[in-house]
């Protein structure tokens, strides 16, 4: 089995992950409050109330859990490959999968990937709309949750096991095709500019990769949107009562454009975070022969 390609998914992940988070911290809020005016009005509250910390809130379990999303996401694409084309990472440059193998490896990946990131996702929400400064001033009430572990066991209390789990619907809709998306992009922009059965060069990876991670997050915004909202709702009452009546009463309410909230800063943050992760992934395993 090729353990590397587990570990060689985590580590680029966690890389990437970290450059990300703190636009993934205002994509989170603007998304789910409407207390801020737009992008730039979100940072500038978040750094006055919060300071530089703010932006990093919730980032821990993301780094601890990427480990084990990463390589479920990028191990099941290659085995899934591997069973389709019956070729290992090392012979498919030279007999390269046809996109349909690739899609369906990505989509395979996406959809087994969820169960994983769907409770370290739920937190990490659910620690990014907390506002509070650390330093409170005397009186002011703590925040809901005091940390991850905290934050995990006070929903598990709260709404059961499954409550770790909400939003998990909405995240499997809007990772599996995407995540097909991801892979086949990917693997479309290396061939453009790589001779036939040679390794990509590292400019095209980076170009290949951050690409992959726009077109894929640019198709994702609008169930993104959805899961965030369905995440935060909690067993609160008048919460939504599924992900169909989510996307109906935030169009009602807000209009069409609530499903393209946070399409900017995906795919600002999507370029780097993914340009980094492919760049990473194709070198770990390269040095790994
Ligand atoms: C499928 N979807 C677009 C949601 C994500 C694809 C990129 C995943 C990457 N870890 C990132 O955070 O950007």
């Amino acid at each position: 089995m090729p353990v590397e390609e587990f570990v060689a998914g985590w580590i680029s992940g966690a890389l990437g992950l970290v450059l990300g988070h703190p636009l993934d911290t205002v994509k989170v809020r603007l998304q789910t409050q409407t207390t801020y005016r737009g992008i730039i009005d979100c940072v500038v509250k978040t750094y006055r109330q919060e300071s530089l910390l703010g932006f990093f809130k919730g980032m821990s379990f993301p780094i601890a859990s990427i480990a084990m999303v990463n390589s479920v996401l990028f191990g099941v694409y290659s085995h899934t490959l591997l069973a389709l084309t019956a070729t290992s990472h090392q012979e498919r440059r030279a007999q390269p999968p046809s996109f349909t193998h690739v899609f369906i490896a990505g989509c395979t990946g996406g959809f087994m990937q969820v169960y994983c990131l769907a409770p370290f996702d739920l937190i990490k929400v659910r620690l990014q709309n907390q506002t509070e400064p650390r330093a409170r001033p005397p009186g002011s009430p703590p925040p809901r949750y005091r940390g991850p572990v905290h934050c995990a066991v006070s929903i598990f209390q709260e709404e059961g096991p499954r409550g770790l789990f909400r939003g998990a619907w909405a995240l499997t809709l809007r990772d599996t095709p995407t995540l097909g998306i991801y892979f086949v992009t990917y693997e479309w922009l290396c061939r453009q500019s790589t001779q036939d059965g040679q390794n990509p060069s590292s400019a095209t990876v980076l170009v290949a990769g951050g690409s992959a991670g726009i077109a894929s997050w640019a198709v994702a915004t609008p169930l993104d949107v959805i899961k965030s909202r369905l995440q935060m709702a909690g067993r609160k009452p008048g919460a939504y009562r599924g992900v169909l009546d989510c996307v109906v009463s935030s169009a009602r309410q807000e209009g069409l454009g609530v499903f393209f909230r946070g399409l900017t800063i995906n795919s600002a943050r999507a370029f780097p975070v993914n340009a980094v992760t492919f760049l990473s992934y194709e070198y770990l395993l390269r040095s790994w022969g």
